[in-house]
């Protein structure tokens, strides 16, 4: 994407960002309000940017035929998803891969492939509505990747897991990351240690940081970032870093 603008009334959410993301994991990282949600929205095509231009797939999204067809290459786990409460699990998963517009016959082995990937595969015939919140959370991620998707863009995907899935969930990560781009945002720095093969730290609508999440530890070491773990006082300098220069004069102008 190149100089990407989304303004929600008068808030500025993204200010020209240009970002070019490839194959692997990307964590997004930033404060609350930074402008994450608003990035994936965009790159989800469920929000149309109000400047700059999108590429998705070599494909320009803003033509709405071009659009179509990337979006059944397209996953996207929303910050908040709603459901029919009387679906159950393999219901909804179904349901989703048919709006994506997948071949009918293939569905329901990509269904249950899916729902097994997240580790829900006893409650493959449950009502979705009677699952915990983390179970929920889970049902979202399958069907995000009930497609196979080339891009997969997940929103706080692991809020609300338990330790143990977590973990799981970061190797279905890496897996997915070895084919697709993925772009995971998180407040979780850990994760996206764990998980991410890359960072991008937004704060106020402006890519405050890229790296590796090696390369952000190493900054966590070096610089005066503050945090229990490297990486989280990585997130921290460079945060700082970044508020620092914006104040500059020339900062400011960027
Ligand atoms: N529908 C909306 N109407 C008005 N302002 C909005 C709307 N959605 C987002 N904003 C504003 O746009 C900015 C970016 O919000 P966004 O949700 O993209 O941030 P975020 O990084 O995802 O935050 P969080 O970590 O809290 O989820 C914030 O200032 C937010 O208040």
């Amino acid at each position: 994407m190149t100089g990407l603008h989304v303004r929600h009334r008068r808030t500025v959410a993204l200010d020209s960002v240009d970002l070019d993301l490839g194959p692997g994991v990307h964590g997004l990282l930033g404060p609350n309000g930074a402008g994450k949600t608003s990035l994936i929205r965009v790159l989800a095509t469920v929000a149309a940017p109000n400047g700059g231009r999108v590429e998705l797939l070599g494909d320009d999204v803003a033509d709405h035929r071009r659009r179509a067809a990337v979006r059944r290459r397209l996953g996207y786990l929303p910050q908040e998803f709603g459901f029919y409460p009387g679906f159950t699990v393999r219901e909804f998963v179904a349901y989703m891969a048919w709006l994506k517009e997948m071949p009918a016959a293939g569905t329901p082995a990509a269904v249950e492939r899916a729902v097994a990937r997240v580790g829900l595969a006893d409650r493959i015939d449950t009502k979705v509505k009677t699952l915990s919140g983390g179970m929920v959370r889970r049902v979202g991620i399958a069907q995000a990747i009930v497609n196979d998707p080339q891009v997969l863009l997940l929103d706080e995907p692991t809020a609300g897991l338990d330790p143990e899935q977590r973990m799981e969930f970061r190797a279905l990560l890496r897996e997915l990351g070895t084919s697709s781009t993925v772009v995971v945002s998180t407040h979780l720095v850990e994760d996206v240690a764990a998980a991410c093969t890359e960072v991008t730290l937004v704060e106020s609508g402006r890519i405050a940081y890229r790296g590796t999440p090696a390369s952000l530890t190493e900054l966590g070491a070096s610089a005066d970032g503050v945090g229990d773990h490297p990486i989280e006082r990585g997130y921290t300098a460079a945060l700082r870093a970044h508020r620092a220069s914006a104040a500059t004069p020339e900062g400011a102008a960027r």
